[in-house]
């Protein structure tokens, strides 16, 4: 396959340069970068870039595929399809699902299924304990020996301090990076929403901001102690922010994420009722939110990633308080992040790329999310300029849980190329 990509506004974190041009691939490889590019032997393809962003292809470090055992709400194939609409090359996919990835046998499971399926690559992590109870250590070399790029308890945090130390000595030993969910499992105590004016109002139990901050302390300080490299995932807080900048003035191998519904929303936006606004963490305040745009401006955040978490219309149906937590991300990250960050200046496109690829890349050792000729054909072509309406039924997940639909957004996918090959085509 040879494809040609014209006149983009080529982004490639790994030089810095951003220039318009051409893109020449063949064989799942980028052979010609930049200019105008005449093939010797006719493109099987021919992609019009103009006025569009072309990027390394966008790698989501915090994906919940729901496989094995969820697979009603979605699984390896529904899950990777929705990705490669959504931009990303890559997808990393959490291990809280039925049973536990907590072998080195389950992470085959899913990396043979994406193989044989999957439109993108999607590589899986490890759970830290036994199915998730925080009681022993998994079998984290087994499943390092079978290719996790990182482990992590998401969904919880592993509360036995001297366990998870132990988790991350191995985790340092081999060079894989720890992803955290913080939430002190004690303090969360039934909150389902930010502990605030409206959750007092509406009388449900609330989450407060020290849920998230004093495991952020706690794992900063144990990565301090024992080299691991710890990637703070989903942050909410403004407390947060501080810490890992704290962290980044000590040189600590400490990075963080921040999701889109962060950035977007804060708990003033909530629907009464409506449980596509309820998610682990919760929306928080203005001052929060402002707090995290202002750690994407000044790259204290390394990520922006999805926290993609499907869930049925049934379950999504129940209460605010029984609801479960979570909404889809995939398919709408890249429109909220032109429309919240790019366009409003709070981001340049070079930093989009930064954080949707290039530093993704790097925390999990990948030689991918870059722009280079010989590097591995895995781009984004994205419209910042095409305006539409988000609607959840259009959604290639099978998760239809977002607070977006209806939301009138910027940034389109235009196309998605993974190995060389186009996964996705806005038609
Ligand atoms: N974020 C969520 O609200 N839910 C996630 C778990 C998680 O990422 O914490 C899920 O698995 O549904
Ligand atoms: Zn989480």
């Amino acid at each position: 396959m040879k494809i040609l990509i014209q006149k983009g506004r080529i982004l490639n974190p790994s030089d810095q340069t951003d220039e318009v041009g051409d893109i020449y691939m063949e064989d799942g490889v980028i052979k010609e970068k930049g200019g105008t590019i005449t093939p010797e032997e006719t493109p099987d393809k021919v992609i019009s870039a103009e006025g569009c962003y072309v990027m390394p292809g966008l790698i989501d470090l915090h994906v919940h595929l729901r496989d094995p055992g969820l697979t009603h709400k979605e699984d390896v194939l529904t899950g990777a399809r929705a990705a490669a609409r959504g931009g990303f090359t890559t997808i990393l996919a959490m291990p809280n699902t039925k049973p536990v990835i907590d072998c080195a046998d389950r992470v085959e499971y899913v990396h043979n299924k994406a193989r044989e399926l999957a439109p993108v690559h999607v590589l899986q992590i490890g759970a830290v304990t036994k199915q998730q109870k925080g009681e022993e250590l998994a079998d984290i070399e087994g499943m390092i020996q079978a290719g996790i790029p990182a482990i992590s308890e998401d969904g919880k945090s592993v509360m036995n301090m001297k366990l998870y130390r132990e988790a991350m000595e191995i985790a340092a030993k081999h060079d894989i990076p720890v992803f955290a969910h913080c939430e002190d499992q004690n303090m969360v105590n039934g909150g389902c929403v930010n502990e605030d004016e409206h959750s007092r109002e509406l009388g449900l139990p609330g989450i407060t901001n020290s849920v998230e901050d004093v495991i952020v302390a706690r794992d900063i300080v144990l990565a301090k102690e024992t080299g691991a490299r710890l990637h703070l995932c989903h942050c909410s807080t403004k407390d947060s922010v501080r810490m890992i900048q704290l962290a980044k003035e000590e040189n600590l191998p400490v990075t963080g994420e921040v999701c889109p519904h962060h950035f977007t929303l804060t708990s003033d936006d909530m629907v009464p009722g409506d449980t596509n606004y309820k998610m682990n963490p919760p929306l928080r305040t203005k001052e929060d939110k402002d707090a995290l745009l202002k750690g994407l401006k000044e790259d204290i955040f390394d990520v922006i990633s999805t926290d993609h978490a499907p869930h049925t219309r049934e379950e999504k149906q129940k209460t605010m308080t029984e609801a479960p937590f979570g909404i889809v991300g995939l398919e709408t990250a890249v429109a909220l992040t032109v429309t919240e960050l790019v366009d409003k200046g709070v981001i340049t496109p070079m930093q989009m790329a930064e954080k949707m690829s290039y530093n993704p890349a790097r925390i999990i050792g990948s030689d991918r999310g870059r722009l280079e000729v010989g590097s591995p054909a895995d781009i984004t072509i994205i419209d910042p300029e095409a305006e539409y309406v988000i609607d959840s039924m259009s959604f290639l997940s099978k998760g239809k849980n977002t607070p977006f639909d209806g939301r009138k957004v910027k940034g389109l996918v235009k196309a998605t190329i993974c190995d060389g090959k186009v996964v996705y085509q806005q038609d």
